[in-house]
């Protein structure tokens, strides 16, 4: 199933493959804060992550990931919508080829630049993969990237992009936190969905921060300099790697904070 985000394979065609794509819960959505609604049932939302479980960073083809041991509780997420404890088991981003487009969920369609998910799944499942296939398996916290001053912590990951510029290399990425990528508010919205890529899965309870974080222009360049394209191909820049708002189709958007 080769599929990307040009004109001949993108989101458009993504439904000739996986179905699904036409779905009752597909992502990402436009959120209208206006019509979400407060939920003073929901649980603040508990992040602990260990900077030693971050393993490696690799260009899919798609985008980039950064990729956690899994095989422990050290870095989980629980609270917030969820019963039980999610594991983390990567973060990636989706971005523009210009700072008008770029993020895959809108706020009462406000596009921003950049949107970085961090992607945990159930452990009442024994993996990732069991997870993927489960109404709820997966949970990813997405958080808004908006331009402005340069981001000291976001460069830590963006200094290993010239490791991975193309297609299926990887390096060793360790020692951080991805803590240290959030705003400072965890206020967020939340609905159920599913993976923004194919192969789509139904499985995602998505917990969307409300408050981005900054990114400067300098910085999504770095983003825009990688390649969809492995070394030996013909180089295409890796840019508009984000499937647009898809219908809510009556679900519910929450939002923890008033
Ligand atoms: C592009 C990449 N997708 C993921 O890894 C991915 C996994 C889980 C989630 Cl929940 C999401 S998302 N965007 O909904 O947060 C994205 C990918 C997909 C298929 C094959 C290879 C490959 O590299
Ligand atoms: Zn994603």
């Amino acid at each position: 199933h080769a599929w990307g985000y040009g004109s001949n394979d993108g989101p458009e065609k993504w439904a000739e493959s996986f179905p699904i794509a036409n779905g009752p819960r597909q992502s990402p959505i436009d959120i209208v804060p206006t019509q979400a609604q407060n939920d003073p049932s929901l649980k603040q939302l508990k992040l602990k992550y260990d900077p030693a479980t971050a393993k490696g960073i690799l260009n899919n083809g798609h985008s980039f990931q950064v990729d956690f041991t899994d095989d422990d509780n050290s870095s989980t997420l629980a609270g917030g919508p969820v019963t039980g404890i999610y594991r983390l088991r990567q973060f990636h981003f989706h971005w523009g080829s210009s700072d008008d487009k770029g993020s895959e969920h809108t706020i009462a369609g406000t596009k921003f630049p950049c949107e970085l998910h961090l992607v945990h799944w159930n452990t009442k499942y024994p993996n990732f993969g069991e997870a993927a296939s489960k109404p709820d398996g997966l949970a990813v916290v997405g958080v808004f990237l908006k331009i402005g001053s340069a981001n000291s912590r976001l460069q830590k990951v963006l200094d290993a992009l010239d490791d991975i510029r193309s297609k299926g290399r990887q390096t060793t990425f360790t020692n951080f936190d991805p803590k240290t990528l959030l705003p400072a508010s965890l206020d967020f919205w939340t609905y159920e969905g599913s993976l923004t890529t194919p192969p789509l899965l139904e499985s995602v309870t998505w917990i969307v921060l409300k408050d981005p974080i900054s990114v400067s222009p300098a910085q999504m360049a770095k983003f825009r300099s990688l390649l969809f394209t492995s070394e030996g191909e013909a180089s295409s820049c890796m840019v508009d790697n984000f499937r647009p708002p898809q219908p809510l189709k009556g679900r519910k958007v929450r939002a923890s904070f008033k």
